[in-house]
């Protein structure tokens, strides 16, 4: 089965898995490639909240409710390995677990599929766009197209079907899923990341274990890829220094080369901004990819000093003033403090940001 042959014998390994098409296929990938690597590996099912509740997620503590029912299911050692979407990770560690390894990394882009085969810029001006993400809806609006945002719920298919219906004139999704899911064919524009940028992590899995599962371990590691674990380390680090989740209205993209010398280069971009496109924010910055945490936190700092705080809503389920120490120490931790739905008027250019913060859904 294996042509690789292996010195020591393979292991049975039980794999986490959501029930959702798109969380089945990328388990499969991942337990093929095991496979490929002489082990035996079981799908194992797991139902979440997120899977069965139609309620915003915003309201079952946000999108890490997906994670958290595969991470029990992981510590109680029903499974042996959670195949999680990066992106739905919360970037705090789980006590006990540990990313065993991050495998290459699909396309980070986001995708648009709109009716009639339409891109962004020919879509006319009032056309509704569906998005649950607050990141998606505000780099849209930022794009000044006069597309209105609503926002949606739901599985990759069920939202494919808004469009199919009529009832939307197009989504937007991850390149990443559509592209396991074998449904390419409806994109009808790629967005690049100079128009969007992807959420941290998007296109990555992380691959977890338990910390102390050393044979698990040693076997999962084999699927570690070096350049998407450089990338998502610099774009979660920036996410986890702006003390955003993964609900917050941030885009980033790390994106790694080879220099001359042969050494990893990083180049980090990331997006800041207001769901109604109000106000919005593009840095970036590069360096060596064994400084990717570090870049990440740099980029934060950068941002942050020009006014990202102001803007960047908490994540949800936390309390709107965390104590001083709970933020990174930026110059402007405190001014970045906001409730949920008050006015804030921006420091540098005294713009009111309405904070109407719609939509919170993944
Ligand atoms: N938010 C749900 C989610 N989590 C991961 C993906 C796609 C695959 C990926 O980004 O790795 C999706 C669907 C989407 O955003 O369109």
């Amino acid at each position: 089965m294996s042509d690789h042959p292996t010195t020591s014998s393979g292991l049975k390994i039980r794999l986490g898995t959501r029930r959702s098409r798109l969380a089945v296929t990328q388990s499969q990938w991942v337990a093929d490639l095991l496979v490929q690597h002489g082990h035996e590996v079981e799908l194992v099912e797991v139902v979440t909240e997120g899977d069965v509740s139609k309620a915003p997620l915003a309201t079952m503590g946000g999108a890490g409710v997906f994670a958290a029912a595969i991470r029990h299911a992981l510590t109680e050692q029903r499974v042996d390995l959670a195949v999680h979407s990066l992106k739905d990770l919360p970037v705090a560690p789980e006590p006990g677990l540990v990313v065993a390894a991050v495998p290459r990394r699909a396309d980070a882009r986001d995708a648009l599929v709109a009716r009639d085969g339409l891109t962004l810029g020919e879509l006319p001006p009032g056309s509704v766009i569906g998005t649950g993400s607050p990141r998606r809806a505000a780099q849209l609006m930022a794009l000044g197209l006069g597309l209105t945002i609503k926002a949606v719920r739901g599985n990759v298919e069920t939202r494919l079907g808004y469009v199919r219906d009529g009832e939307l004139d197009g989504v937007i999704l991850a390149r990443a899923g559509l592209d396991r899911l074998g449904l390419t064919q409806q994109i009808t524009e790629t967005l690049e990341p100079v128009q969007m940028l992807p959420a941290p992590g998007q296109g990555a899995l992380a691959l977890e274990v338990r910390a102390d599962d050393a044979p698990i371990r040693a076997a999962v590691v084999a699927l570690e890829d070096a350049d998407a674990r450089a990338a998502v380390t610099a774009e979660r680090a920036l996410l986890g220094a702006l003390g955003a989740g993964c609900s917050a209205p941030i885009g980033a993209l790390a994106e790694v080369t080879e220099d001359v010398d042969g050494s990893l280069e990083i180049s980090l971009r990331a997006f800041a901004g207001t769901v109604d496109g109000s106000f919005d924010l593009r840095r970036s910055t590069n360096g060596p990819a064994k400084r990717a945490a570090e870049l990440g936190a740099d980029l934060a700092r950068i941002l942050l000093e020009d006014g990202a705080g102001e803007i960047i809503d908490l994540p949800a389920g936390q309390p709107p003033d965390p104590a001083p120490g709970e933020r990174p120490p930026t110059g402007r931790a405190e001014a970045a403090t906001r409730t949920g739905s008050s006015p804030t008027v921006i420091r540098d250019n005294s713009r009111h940001v309405p904070t109407s913060a719609a939509e919170r859904e993944k």
